[in-house]
C-alpha cells in the first residue's frame, strides 16, 4: 500500500470569493499550484478532489477527482472521505487549496512532527485551531463514514472524537501568517 497520500481539498464552493479558490492568482502562480507543489514534493503521491465542472481545466498529468456521490459538496469531510476511498494509503498529508503560504518547509515539518500513534495531527495557533492542514492516518476512514452517513460534516467534531494531537504552530514556522486561509479576495 501506498505510504502517504497527500489530498488537496479543492472542492468548495468559494462563495466568500466569488471565484474558485483554487484557481485564484497569487504572484504568478494559483493557489492550486502552490499547495499541489507542498504535498507534491513530501508525498508518494498527491490528488486533488475538485468540483466536476473544474476537473476540466487542471493540467491532465494531475490527479483530478471529485466527491463520491452521496457525500458531494458536503465539506471537507467529504473531500477527505473521497481522496481515501480512492486512494488506499497508509497516511494522508491534507492541504486546502486555500492556505497558498503553506509551502514544503512547512508540510515536511508537521510530518515529522506528527506522532504516528495518532488518528490525526493537527496545526493550532495561538488565536485558532487550523483543522485542514493535517495528517490523517488511514484507520480514519471508518469513523469519516459513518459521521457523513450520519449527517456529522463538522471536521472539529470529529477531530474531539479520535485522538488528535494538536502542534503549536510555531514549531512549524514562526510566523502565523503562514497558515491562513484566504476566504476572500483582497480589497
Ligand atoms: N472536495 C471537497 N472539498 C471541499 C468541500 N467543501 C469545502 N472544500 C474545501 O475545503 C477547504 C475549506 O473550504 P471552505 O473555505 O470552508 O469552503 P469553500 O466552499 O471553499 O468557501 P465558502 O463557499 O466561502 O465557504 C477548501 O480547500 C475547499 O475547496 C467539498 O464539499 N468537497
Amino acid at each position: 500500500m501506498t505510504e502517504l497520500v497527500g489530498i488537496l481539498l479543492a472542492g468548495g464552493m468559494s462563495r466568500r470569493f466569488g471565484s474558485p479558490k483554487a484557481f485564484a492568482e497569487i504572484g504568478k502562480e494559483l493557489f492550486y499550484e502552490r499547495a499541489y507543489r507542498a504535498l507534491d514534493q513530501v508525498c508518494d503521491h498527491v490528488v486533488i478532489i475538485a468540483r466536476p465542472e473544474l476537473v476540466a481545466h487542471f493540467p491532465t498529468e494531475y490527479d483530478v477527482i471529485t466527491d463520491l456521490d452521496w457525500v458531494a459538496g458536503q465539506g471537507p469531510l467529504a473531500g477527505i472521505l473521497s481522496g481515501m476511498t480512492a486512494r488506499p494509503a497508509k497516511k494522508y498529508l491534507v492541504l486546502p487549496c486555500d492556505m497558498p503560504f503553506v509551502g514544503k518547509a512547512e508540510t515536511a515539518k508537521l510530518l515529522d512532527l506528527a506522532d504516528p500513534l495518532s488518528d490525526i495531527t493537527a496545526v493550532h495557533n495561538a488565536a485558532e485551531k487550523i483543522p485542514l492542514f493535517s495528517v490523517w492516518n488511514f484507520r480514519m476512514k471508518e469513523p469519516l463514514q459513518n459521521d457523513l452517513a450520519a449527517g456529522q460534516l463538522r471536521v472539529m467534531k470529529l477531530m474531539e472524537k479520535v485522538t488528535t494531537e494538536w502542534i503549536d504552530s510555531s514549531r512549524i514556522h514562526e510566523d502565523s501568517h503562514v497558515f491562513r486561509n484566504i476566504n476572500q479576495p483582497d480589497r
